[in-house]
């Protein structure tokens, strides 16, 4: 039986992690942690932590985490390099799964993205990415879209500080060919839609996901943290738990 904290738990991801664990029988919420709470007993009695808050609480549970070995599942997304820093080095320590998207669907959609940027070269196939969120969301761009500039990053040779052109406005000239356009939808009640547009003359393909629903990522989250379970020290992705690597 995994016994495991949830952070965040009047948050809308709070609320589909304590569903998809209840639904898990080799599962068992011995703790939650709430805003302004302290964390150090909730974090002591559990194996594997699973967070989705604010990216300004992650220092902070990982400095309680440390101090126990629990093990942690971070899916909250908007950290700075920094705080990125602090999480890899975490991981020296204690078994890690950060995910910017815990669904099956957006890490095939990783996948196809990888594939599909090493055949559509980007001397001929121009690259656009655009997310959209509901309304409430505080970061952008959102994690997963993060994740798939710096996929099509490492395939196309270019880089996410120098080449990745967040919106346009303006008389801003032609398309540069190494520049990656990142565009940011926020509205209404929208789970999580992101789409990867590969154009060329006389032809595009586009890659999309649509969630629906937040148990898609919940219940990936609990499958990382029984997968986390058996394994060593280290920092992991959802690729690694789905064996897509
Ligand atoms: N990786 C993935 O698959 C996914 C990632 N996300 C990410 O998860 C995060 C949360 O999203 P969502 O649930 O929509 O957000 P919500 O705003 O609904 O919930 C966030 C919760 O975080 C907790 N919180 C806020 N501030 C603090 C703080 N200073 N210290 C400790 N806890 C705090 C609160 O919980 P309480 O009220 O209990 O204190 C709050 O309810 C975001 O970063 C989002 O991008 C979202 C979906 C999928
Ligand atoms: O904040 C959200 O809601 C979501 N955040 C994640 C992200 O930033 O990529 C994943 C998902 O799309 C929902």
């Amino acid at each position: 039986m995994l016994s495991l904290l949830v952070t965040g738990t009047n948050g809308r991801m709070g609320q589909a992690v304590l569903t998809a664990a209840a639904a898990e029988p080799e599962v068992k919420v011995t703790s939650t942690h709430h805003t302004g709470e302290d964390i150090d007993a909730a974090m002591a009695q559990a194996t594997c932590a699973i967070d989705f808050t604010v990216h300004g609480f992650t220092s902070q549970l990982i400095e309680s985490a440390l101090k126990s070995g629990t093990h942690l599942v971070i899916g909250t997304t908007g950290h700075s390099d920094e705080q990125r820093a602090e999480i890899e080095a975490a991981a020296k320590q204690i078994p890690i799964v950060y995910a910017p998207n815990f669904s099956i669907g957006v890490n095939t959609l990783f996948w196809l993205t990888r594939k599909a940027a090493a055949i559509l070269t980007q001397d001929r196939f121009d690259i656009e990415v655009v997310e959209m969120h509901h309304r409430h969301k505080i970061d952008s761009p959102s994690g997963t879209a993060r994740r798939l500039l710096e996929i099509l990053n490492e395939e196309t040779g270019t880089s996410y500080q120098d080449d990745i052109a967040h919106g346009r406005f303006g008389n801003i000239g032609p398309r540069k060919k190494s520049e990656i356009g990142m565009h940011t939808l926020r509205g209404g009640d929208v789970v999580g839609d992101h789409t990867v547009i590969f154009a060329a003359d006389g032809e595009r393909i586009e890659l999309s996901h649509k969630a629906s629903s937040r148990l898609t990522f919940a219940s990936g989250a609990v499958k990382a943290a029984l997968w986390l379970q058996n394994q060593p020290p280290g920092l992991y992705d959802m690729q690694d738990v789905l064996g897509l690597k």
